[in-house]
């Protein structure tokens, strides 16, 4: 297939694309570098600079068999003190893109909806029928784009799944996370233990959990991205699924930094600070849906071979290294 991968040359979409060129499939990465970056661009791939919003057009064609829809606005924090940059980065985007989906034809869609849309829930693992009261902005606008694709598909018969990650964690191979500025745990652990940063600040030890910390399931970003193939793959017109990404398993902020210190032989000063806007205190996922409707079956669960992965990512980078001090 031609796939457009919007955000390749962010995290996630940059291990999906690798996924997706290595499976023989023909790979167009639209990304702006905002978030991204150029060497995280896999070779093989075709790579043209631009805004989605804006470039969107010039790109897409009838000769495009499907689009993965990574780019956007992620960060929880942030999009609570800059609500109008996510409202417009994400939605009024996605938008755009479901519209020159439409007039070119191109009609197989894979979104990067989030756990986010979930907000606080009332009882763990979060299944798909679940109430979405999202507790952010950023959570708010994947929720949005979720719903403004499940009307496209039954008005114009797009063939799409929107897949709801938890937290992605992990490497596969050379693709995992280098990010110029880096807010996501696991990296910013393993930064402290290649001595770029001198301690993680725990975002609160006062949450209603086992040891007052925030739990959250993470899910290896390799299987992740075996979902997205499975749900191009099986596709269907005029239907809208939507699918939870997880292992299925929580671990407090605290687990994660003793993980990280078994994995790195570090030992990986802490810092407990205030609570950070928006978290929700617990999130696991069922992913039974995906894992019956998809046929994916998750191989990489375990968190300490998560944290080994993004560990031998991380330390490999060395001048590449975004944290490094310069
Ligand atoms: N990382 C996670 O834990 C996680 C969890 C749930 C959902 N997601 C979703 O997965 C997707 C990828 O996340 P990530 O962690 O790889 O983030 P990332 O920041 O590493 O990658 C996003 C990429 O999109 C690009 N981008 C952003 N806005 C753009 C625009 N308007 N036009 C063109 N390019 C644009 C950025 O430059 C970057 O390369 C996002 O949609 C995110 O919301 C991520
Ligand atoms: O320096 C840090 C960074 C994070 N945390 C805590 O670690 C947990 C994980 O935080 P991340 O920033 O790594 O990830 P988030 O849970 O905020 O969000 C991630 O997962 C979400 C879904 O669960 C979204 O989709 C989002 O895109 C993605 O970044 C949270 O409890 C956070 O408060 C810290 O204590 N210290």
């Amino acid at each position: 297939m031609k796939l457009l991968v919007t955000g390749g040359a962010g995290y996630v979409g940059g291990v999906c694309a690798t996924v997706l060129l290595e499976r023989g499939h023909e790979v167009v990465i639209l990304d702006d570098l905002s978030t991204g970056n150029r060497d995280g661009i896999p070779e093989g791939a075709t790579f043209i600079e631009g805004d989605v919003a804006t470039k969107i057009g010039d790109v897409l064609d009838s000769t495009f068999d499907g689009v993965l829809h990574f780019a956007a606005r992620s960060l929880v924090g942030e999009s609570v003190e800059k609500p109008g940059e996510y409202w417009q980065g994400n939605v009024v985007t996605s938008l755009t893109l479901l519209d020159a989906m439409r007039s070119t034809g191109v009609d197989n869609l894979v979104f990067s909806s989030t756990a986010a849309t979930y907000g606080e829930p009332e009882q763990v693992p979060i299944t798909e029928d679940m109430p979405t009261r999202p507790t952010n902005t950023y959570g708010a606008t994947k929720l949005a784009i979720d719903h403004a694709i499940t009307s496209y598909a039954k008005a114009h018969g797009l063939a799409a799944t929107s897949l709801r990650y938890f937290n992605v964690a992990g490497a596969y191979g050379s693709a995992g996370e280098n990010r110029v500025v880096e807010t996501h745990l696991i990296p910013l652990v393993l930064q402290v233990a290649l001595g770029h940063r001198e301690d993680i600040k725990v975002f609160g030890d006062d949450w209603p959990t086992p040891d007052g910390t925030c739990v959250r399931d993470y899910i290896h970003v390799a299987d992740l991205a075996d979902a997205h193939v499975l749900a191009l793959e099986t596709n269907s017109a005029g239907v809208h699924r939507i699918l939870n990404l997880g292992s299925g398993e929580g671990f407090s902020v605290r687990e994660v930094i003793d993980v990280c210190r078994e994995v790195t032989g570090h030992p990986i000063p802490d810092v407990i600070a205030p609570r950070r806007a928006g978290d929700p205190a617990v999130l696991v996922a069922s992913s039974s849906k995906a894992i019956d409707e998809l046929g994916w079956s998750p191989s990489r669960t375990d968190l300490r071979t998560v944290v080994e992965d993004a560990w031998a990512f991380t330390s490999n980078l060395g001048d590449r290294a975004h944290s490094a001090p310069r």
